[in-house]
């Protein structure tokens, strides 16, 4: 089943010239599985020994803390071990597994997880800012909000507070209350695509990418009214169009001004993924974007890593008045 013709269209603006052969190569390609430790039931290292005892082909991914991947020929051996079995093996794409820690949550943080289903960087999280920290995870999808406190709990986080609702007016709940969010957006999800696999091309269309950008602005701009002056907040989609990544942030920087500032996107700088990260574009279409959208970073796709974007927003001040109620529009 061949890409839809404008996303390859487009997709050939989006990726420095000299690797979109590779790019293009890489929605067919065999991938690996990627996963990580869930350290929140046992050590990393008993895992890992584990598997190799059970002969799968695991390999540490160089600088992911707790990332690792087996060939697509180990994946059988992987689903059928005992770690696997019983949930101390988290089935995850490396690129996934980005955002929470470009976070940089810390132990004892307040995080806010605005579109946490199914879970997988919540329970990441969960961990990061262990027993004395909180995660508060919102879902506005019913069922998949069950899916998200069932995975949850599965994966032994006891210090998660999901909560079931609309992400983009959570804030006014809590204004200005953590010291950490993630927005890891609803996308058109084009870092996902299989050429093999037509359900993944199946929803996708330019329309696709507009409305799924009117829902990040929103979310987004909430993320930033919940986040603590002095805090950080990663935003984050599985997709390469820049309507709905660049443009997006930029959207925050007209609004919220000097207020906001786009930091370095805190990606591993060596290993398999400095390797496939590229700055984030600065102009689409002959319109420009703020100098600062090079901050970001996109993460090209192969053989390992799925297509990723990750923004990492420092804010400088209060965005809320004094009644609680948003102070820029
Ligand atoms: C990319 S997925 C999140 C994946 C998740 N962070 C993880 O790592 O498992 C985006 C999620 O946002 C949810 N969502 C969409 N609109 C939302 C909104 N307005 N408020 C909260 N969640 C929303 C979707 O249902 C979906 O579960």
């Amino acid at each position: 089943m061949p890409l839809p013709a404008p996303f390859v269209e487009r997709l050939e603006q989006i990726v420095p010239a000299g690797r979109f052969d590779a790019v293009l190569a890489s929605f067919e390609a065999p991938v690996s599985t990627g996963f990580r430790v869930n350290t929140l039931l046992v050590p990393e290292d008993e895992t890992v020994e584990a598997l190799r005892g059970e002969s799968v082909p695991v390999e540490a991914v160089a600088g992911v803390p707790g990332a690792y991947a087996v060939p697509s020929e180990g994946r059988a051996a992987l689903l059928a071990s005992r770690p696997y079995a019983e949930g101390h093996v988290y089935v995850q794409n490396v690129s996934s597994q980005l955002p929470p820690h470009a976070l940089a949550a810390r132990e004892g943080d307040r995080v806010l997880d605005l579109c946490a289903a199914p879970g997988s960087k919540t329970g990441q999280l969960s961990a990061l800012v262990g027993a004395e920290g909180e995660v508060t995870a919102v879902e506005k999808v019913r069922p998949r909000f069950y899916k998200l406190k069932a995975n949850v709990y599965a994966q032994g986080a006891t210090n998660v507070l999901p909560w079931m609702g609309n992400g983009a007016v959570y804030w006014r709940r809590e204004p200005e209350a953590f010291d950490r969010v993630l927005v890891d957006a609803p996308c058109s999800t084009e870092g996902r695509f299989r050429t093999h696999d037509p359900e993944t091309t199946a929803y996708w269309s330019p329309r696709k990418v507009k409305e799924m950008r009117s829902k990040q602005v929103k979310l987004l701009w909430a993320g930033i009214q919940a986040l603590k002056p002095g805090g950080t907040l990663v935003y984050s989609t599985c997709t390469f169009s820049p309507e709905e990544n660049e443009g997006v942030v930029a959207k925050a920087l007209r609004t919220f001004g000097d207020a906001i500032e786009v930091v370095d996107a805190g990606l591993p700088t060596t290993g398999p993924v400095a390797a496939q990260a590229v700055p984030g574009l600065t102009e689409w279409r002959g319109r420009p974007f703020p100098e600062a959208a090079a901050n970001t970073r996109r993460v090209l796709p192969n053989g390992l890593l799925e297509g990723f974007f990750v923004a990492r927003i420092a804010k400088h001040a209060s965005t809320v008045d004094q009644n609680g109620q948003n102070g820029h529009s």
